[in-house]
């Protein structure tokens, strides 16, 4: 006898177990420590294959991982597109293969972009939480798109911001967003605007040219950096980058994939998951950076989340 075929899970019952990315805070922080603690964390995952696709302006990403702490064996396989301006296809699109660590047998096939954009901006609340400054009044996100949303919903549950600002390349996305979330949000007509006086920033774009000036940032202010995720591509410039403090999710992916790294030559204080388990302090006094790459670990977890939800409703 074979194994059981393996269950399809779509988009909107990855959502209906998953409904918010909060739910994922503990076994994150546990996977980020695990992590970053070395074949003792238990973790197994190269750094992520990614395949240009010439002529397309698009890229695929091979990302596996085996957390033993999660009972967790996954690949995420997720494609992004630069300019998809005459396309209903959105910029980002991922799959999960969920496989049984015992045999190797595949479980399941899930929709990743729904996890993609759930942990990635799971984690980032992590970051804010150890890394933004007392008192945090100010959020302010640049970029419209899935991320945004995403995080905003988590940012926004956890912290209680006095205002949150949005800023976009194009002004008409940035008011969509203001209006189809549930608390009120400033639209701003410039990302300066937006930026100064922020205790709290959000980086969420398509952007391969530095969209935030370290000029504009107040000091001790917290960034989360998630976009540009190509060793040529900027969101943040060099002022911002030599005068923060760097952390990020891992440190071989931020100096092979990060533009924002490379190019800046800033130094890496610290991964988010050495903090999380104390061996490096946190530092939410000074002004600090989160450069997020994603990685595939997080993907286990949340895939891991997700199926085990299912199953037990199924
Ligand atoms: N660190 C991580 O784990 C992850 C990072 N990402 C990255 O986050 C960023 C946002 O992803 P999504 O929200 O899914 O994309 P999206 O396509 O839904 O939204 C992108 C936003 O960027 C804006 N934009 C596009 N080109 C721009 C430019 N040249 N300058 C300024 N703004 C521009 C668009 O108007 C849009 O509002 C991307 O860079 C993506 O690769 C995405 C998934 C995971
Ligand atoms: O971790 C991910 O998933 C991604 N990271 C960078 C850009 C594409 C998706």
């Amino acid at each position: 006898m074979g194994s059981a075929p393996p269950a399809f899970i779509g988009a909107e019952e990855v959502e209906k177990h998953l409904p918010r990315a909060s739910l994922l805070l503990p076994a994150l922080e546990a996977a980020l420590g695990n992590f970053s603690s070395g074949p003792a964390g238990g973790v197994v995952q190269p750094l992520r294959t990614v395949l240009a696709v010439p002529g397309h302006g698009g890229y695929l990403g091979v990302m596996p991982a085996y957390s033993a702490a999660d009972d967790a064996l996954i690949t995420k396989l997720v494609t992004f597109y630069e300019h998809l301006k005459d396309s209903p296809a959105p910029s980002h699109q991922a799959t999960v293969l969920l496989f049984d660590p015992r045999n190797g047998s595949l479980k399941a096939v899930l929709d990743g972009s729904v996890i993609t954009a759930k942990r990635t901006a799971a984690v980032s609340a992590i970051a804010t939480k150890l890394l933004m400054p007392a008192f945090a009044e100010v959020l302010c996100i640049l970029g419209a798109g899935v991320q945004a949303y995403s995080h905003y919903e988590i940012l926004t549950e956890l912290f209680t911001f006095k205002e949150v600002r949005i800023w976009n390349r194009s002004k008409e996305k940035a008011e969509k967003f203001a209006s189809s979330v549930h608390g009120p949000v400033r639209v701003c007509s410039s990302a300066q605007e937006a930026v100064v006086g922020a205790d709290v920033i959000v980086t969420v774009t398509m952007a391969a040219e530095p969209i935030l000036s370290g000029a504009w940032v107040k000091p001790g202010a917290h960034i989360n950096a998630i976009g540009a995720s190509r060793p040529d591509w900027r969101e943040l410039d060099d002022e911002l980058m030599k005068n923060c403090f760097l952390f990020v999710d891992s440190k071989e992916a931020a100096l092979t994939e990060s533009g924002d790294v490379i190019l800046s030559g800033a130094e890496i204080f610290a991964e988010l998951g050495e903090v999380l388990k104390g061996t490096k302090p946190a530092l939410p006094e000074k002004t600090t950076v989160f450069k997020s790459l994603g990685l595939a670990v997080e993907d286990a977890v949340a895939a891991k989340f997700v199926y085990d939800a299912w199953s037990a409703a199924n």
